[in-house]
């Protein structure tokens, strides 16, 4: 009933107006599932390629539509990713794509679960799962690759853990959003904002702190549960010649940098920071997740790039106890699912994610739902990031 039947690609406009790899798969008996890839902009040394998409299209038409087109069968996850990776041949998905590979890989599971007439989530996750939801990371302010003449940390990220359900943190982190922009305002700072949606003023990161810790403990204290809050430091992007460099402050050593993050933790009680050290550098995430890691999430994104050889590093080294899961880092569902799951087995916690570049694609929130991550980082607002909010307010409802 699965068997693929037929592979559509085509470009599409994701959420900066670049192209992207779009795709739709029916099967045998009329199941239909469309996907589209997103796209980073602070993206991992270590990640899968993605290439311009006209040439993925092209790639992917060539290598990977015709081993599954009348091959395999989109209910089979772990066949369709298998056949993606053979008709790549790579390591890295360099010839079709990562990008034609993780929307074709999407779809498929979209047109699985229609066959089914199951749910996303359940179809990848099994029939006991929809009973335990993710918490919402969410961008509320950023600079560094996301947003020019911002903060230079990448994204200050509201973290409602004590909401009582998904929908409810939903709201608080846009409330948190709502407020920021109206402390921006009363303290007249012109504020744009970044790629996410996140408020991208022209202030220092010291202010930042201030100004979204004010607005998290405002909101929980007008909600009556506990709001955190965390970062993604993107650090690897500060990253030169062996040093953290930071505009208009003094550059930080490693130590330095271990010692900065450590301080802000304990000052601000974060729930949460990523890649707060070079990508390549699992030895001082190790340090500081020595040092912090009992009361803060260390969380690897572009360390890790959702590879499980690189998480089994991180694992062996001790260097974090979180890893962000892209899938369109790594190029299939089933590679994103076992790095959930050989984190899950090490105690490793799961932050999925999307891209600074998103489409209206919500299979990331299926994905949170059905591999019972414990957390989801995918904006506060923008229609591009209320996609995938907005269907985990629907899964709740239905589950
Ligand atoms: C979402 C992120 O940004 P990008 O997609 O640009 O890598 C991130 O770094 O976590
Ligand atoms: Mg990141």
């Amino acid at each position: 009933m699965t068997l693929i039947t037929d592979i559509r690609l085509r470009r599409v406009l994701d959420s900066r107006g670049n192209a992207t790899v779009e795709a739709d798969v029916t099967t045998e008996s009329g199941g239909f599932g469309r996907a589209a890839a997103p796209s980073g902009a602070s993206t991992g040394e270590h990640e899968a390629i993605e290439l311009p998409a006209h040439e993925a299209i092209a790639n992917a038409r060539e290598h990977a539509v015709p081993r599954l087109v009348g091959e395999v069968f989109a209910g089979d996850q772990r066949e369709v990713d298998a056949a993606l990776h053979a008709a790549d041949g790579t390591d890295d998905f360099s010839e079709i794509g990562a990008n034609s590979a993780v929307a074709i890989s999407m779809a498929a599971a979209k047109a699985g679960a229609d066959v089914l007439g199951a749910p996303l989530y359940q179809h990848l996750g099994g029939t006991f799962r929809g009973d335990q939801f993710p918490t919402p990371l969410g961008n509320v302010v950023g600079g560094g690759e996301h947003a020019e003449e911002a903060t230079n940390i990448q994204e200050f990220l509201s973290a409602p853990v004590g909401a009582p359900s998904v929908t409810e943190a939903v709201f608080a982190n846009a409330q948190v959003h709502a407020r920021i922009g109206e402390l921006l305002e009363e303290k007249g700072v012109p504020a744009n904002k970044g790629d996410e949606g996140a408020w991208a003023p022209p202030i220092g990161d010291d202010e930042a702190f201030e100004i979204v810790d004010q607005a998290t403990t405002e909101v929980s204290d007008d909600l009556g549960f506990e709001i955190s809050f965390g970062l993604d430091m993107a650090a690897a992007e500060m990253y030169e010649d062996g040093e953290y460099v930071y505009e208009g402050e003094a550059n930080r050593s490693t130590a330095e940098q271990i010692d900065y993050v450590a301080e802000m933790v304990d000052e601000y009680d974060m729930a949460y920071v990523e890649d707060p050290l070079d990508e390549n550098d699992f030895e001082a995430f190790a340090e500081l997740t020595d040092r912090v890691g009992d009361r803060t999430l260390i969380c690897g994104d572009d360390l890790y790039v959702t590879n499980v050889e690189r998480l089994q590093d991180g694992i062996d080294k001790g260097s974090s106890n979180s890893i962000l899961i892209k899938p369109n880092q790594i190029g299939t569902l089933s590679d994103a699912v076992d790095a959930i799951e050989l984190g899950a087995a090490n105690g490793i916690q799961s932050v999925v994610s999307h891209r600074s570049g998103e489409t209206e694609d919500t299979t990331i929130a299926h994905l949170a739902v059905g591999a019972a991550a414990p957390y989801i980082k995918t904006g506060t607002v923008a229609g591009e990031r209320t996609a995938k909010l907005n269907e985990l307010i629907r899964i709740e409802e239905q589950a």
